[in-house]
């Protein structure tokens, strides 16, 4: 099966009403921070509550950045995909056109955070999108705003190979 074709195998699965409490399915079985098949890749899990999607995440030594402590870009990462699963409930694709993160305070390897994300506002294809991530029971470590911009299926052919 052709990557295309693995991506679009899914696709109906992926955007159909899913329930308030359920587990959101991986954006596809290698994406860098949600695929289960990426040996690179953070695994996340992403469940809806309500309007938002929540997850937990602990940062690893493949994440590092200074000793101890993660990557800005990792954490990007995982601020980018956790907006990519508001479209499960937006109910379509989009891509990521402006990513802004805002870093409290250092985010350290092996301790858990908590994510949160939803959808602030919507104009047409825009998509106005916040989250944040918080120790458990605790203060904000750091916090990102986003802009995506929905796409079709064709979107994704400019990846595939020639
Ligand atoms: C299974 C689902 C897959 C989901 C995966 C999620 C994974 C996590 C998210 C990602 O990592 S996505 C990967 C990173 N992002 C990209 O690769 C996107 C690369 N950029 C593009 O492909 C195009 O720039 C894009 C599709 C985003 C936009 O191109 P378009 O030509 O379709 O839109 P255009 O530039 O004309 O802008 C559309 C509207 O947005 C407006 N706009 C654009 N940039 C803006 C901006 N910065 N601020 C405010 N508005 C902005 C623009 O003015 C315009 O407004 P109007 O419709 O009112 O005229």
């Amino acid at each position: 099966m052709s990557s295309m074709e693995e991506l679009l195998a899914g696709w109906n699965e992926k955007f159909r009403p899913h329930a308030d409490g359920a587990q959101l399915p991986p954006h596809h079985p290698h994406c860098l921070a949600c695929g289960p098949d990426n040996p690179h890749g953070h695994h996340l899990t992403v469940h809806r509550r309500g309007e938002e999607v929540h997850a937990t995440h602990v940062f690893d030594e493949r994440h590092v950045g200074a000793p101890g402590i993660a990557h800005g870009g990792a954490v990007a990462t995982v601020f980018d995909d956790l907006f990519g699963f508001l479209l499960y409930l937006t109910g379509g694709p989009a891509v990521t056109r402006k990513l802004e993160v805002l870093y409290d305070s250092p985010v350290i390897l092996g301790t858990t955070y908590d994510l949160a994300a939803r959808v602030t506002r919507t104009e047409g294809r825009k998509l106005f999108m916040e989250a944040d991530m918080k120790q458990l029971g605790g203060s904000r470590v750091a916090s990102a705003s986003a802009l995506f911009l929905s796409v079709d299926v064709t979107h994704f052919n400019q990846g595939m190979p020639r």
